[in-house]
Parts: C-alpha cells; sequence; structure tokens
C-alpha cells in the first residue's frame, strides 16, 4: 500500500472563529489527497463539524490527571480530532521536549484511537556540523514508539532552521533525508515502506510542486501558509497535481 498523500496544515497560536471562514474556501475546491486541520485545541469542534480531518498540537502521555492547561489524547478524540503533532520543534525548544516524551506522547494518542504526525529535524548548527542524518536517525529511533504502523503514524521532516523563515532546503536535502527516513522505518517496522512522509518548513504555493516531485515526499506539514485560503488552497492543489 502506497503511502496516502497528506496536506496538513499546522495553524500554531493562531486562528479564532473567524478564521473557520478559511477553511471553508479550501473546501470549496476538490482535492485530491487528504486535507488536515490541526488549529488551537479551541477551535477543533468547530473544524470537526466542517467535517474536515483536524487534530491537535500536543497532548498529554497520561489519559486523565491533575495536569493544569495539558489536553489528553482521548479528549482530542472526544471532540472529533482524528491526528495530533508531536514532538514539533517549537515544543522540543520552548518545552524542553525529549524523545522519550514524545514516544509516550505517541503511544497515548495510538491508544485513544488518534494518528501520531510526529516531527523531526535537525538546528542549523547541527546541519552546519554534518549532524543532520545523525540527528534525524537518533530522534526517529526514539521518538517513534514501537506500536506505531503506517495506518496510526505520519512522519514529518522540519529542518528547525527551515520554520517560518523562508529558507527551504534544497530538493537534495530533502530529498537525502526522505530517503533516511524511509530507510530506517523500513528496517524498523514491517509496513515501515508505507509510513507517510511529510516535508514542512517554509512551504508556499510557489515551492510547493518542486517540494512534492521530491522522492519520498508524501505531502506537507505547512505552518504559516495554512491560514489563508489563498496560500492553502493552491498548496493542496499542487499535493493533488503531483
Ligand atoms: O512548523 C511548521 C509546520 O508545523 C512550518 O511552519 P512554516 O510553514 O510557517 O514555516
Amino acid at each position: 500500500m502506497a503511502p496516502r498523500k497528506l496536506a496538513a496544515g499546522n495553524w500554531k497560536m493562531n486562528g479564532t472563529l473567524a478564521a473557520l471562514a478559511e477553511i471553508d474556501r479550501v473546501l470549496a475546491q476538490p482535492a485530491g489527497c487528504d486535507v488536515l486541520i490541526c488549529p488551537p485545541a479551541t477551535l477543533i469542534q468547530a473544524v470537526a463539524a466542517k467535517g474536515i480531518a483536524t487534530g491537535g498540537q500536543d497532548c498529554h502521555a497520561k489519559p486523565s490527571g491533575a495536569h493544569t492547561g495539558d489536553i489528553a489524547a482521548g479528549q482530542l478524540k472526544d471532540v472529533g480530532a482524528s491526528h495530533v503533532i508531536l514532538g514539533h520543534s517549537e515544543r522540543r525548544t520552548d518545552h524542553a521536549e525529549t524523545d522519550a516524551q514524545v514516544a509516550a506522547k505517541a503511544t497515548a494518542a495510538h491508544e485513544a484511537g488518534l494518528v501520531a504526525v510526529i516531527c523531526v529535524g535537525e538546528t542549523e548548527a547541527q546541519r552546519d556540523a554534518g549532524q543532520t542524518l545523525d540527528v534525524i536517525s537518533a530522534q526517529l529511533a526514539g521518538s517513534v514508539p514501537d506500536c506505531a504502523t503506517a495506518a496510526n503514524t505520519v512522519i514529518a521532516y522540519e529542518p528547525v532552521w527551515a520554520i517560518g523563515t523562508g529558507r527551504t532546503p534544497t530538493n537534495d536535502q530533502i530529498a537525502e533525508v526522505h530517503a533516511l527516513m524511509r530507510d530506517r522505518l523500513a528496517a524498523r517496522f514491517a509496513d515501515g515502506a508505507d509510513f507517510a512522509l511529510l516535508y514542512g518548513g517554509s512551504v508556499k504555493p510557489g515551492n510547493a510542486a518542486e517540494i512534492f516531485a521530491i522522492p519520498h515526499v508524501n505531502g506537507a506539514l505547512v505552518g504559516g501558509a495554512s491560514l489563508k485560503a489563498s496560500d492553502f488552497g493552491p498548496i493542496v492543489a499542487a499535493l493533488s497535481a503531483a
């Protein structure tokens, strides 16, 4: 089974109820790929009500308890989420999340019936030091739990230095990392060749088609350009045509 194509929007801490109109504009065009919107938790239920796949941007590793401000995977599922982004670099950096914590959260997501979108990516210093492939290998080994399958896990390669900067790796650099991820997952999981692999970091209408033509790139995790239908619509169209 070939990986499914997925255009995923990570709205981060952006958007109020008024932003839902942007989703209506994207839905107005036919899509030849899966489309996922991960809005702030406050909007998940409203996005789900539109009949589009939606997800959280983080979850706790425990199913319930005294964890003020946190959300359990089962609670995301309860309001209509099908996915949850885990291990985003903004959480690994701002909240010092470790690979082991990401793996525990992914396990909780799987137990709740959610697809975990697990993010990996090197910093600029790590790339400059020639450590990119080692960093990605270690993050995959540590962040992807043994219970992962192609049905419950998507991997997103997001170079930290490309997020929100307008800079992207070269096509060869993306291809190199995606080939590595495909190899590592195939070596570890029976269906590892079928995991969907996304690229994320400054994906825009102007570079989407080129990125989607790179081998083993099955879609994108889009930040800023997912907030406006005039940007996200053409990205969905480019993936549909890829
Ligand atoms: O972090 C990202 C998606 O998770 C990428 O963000 P940008 O598309 O804004 O660079």
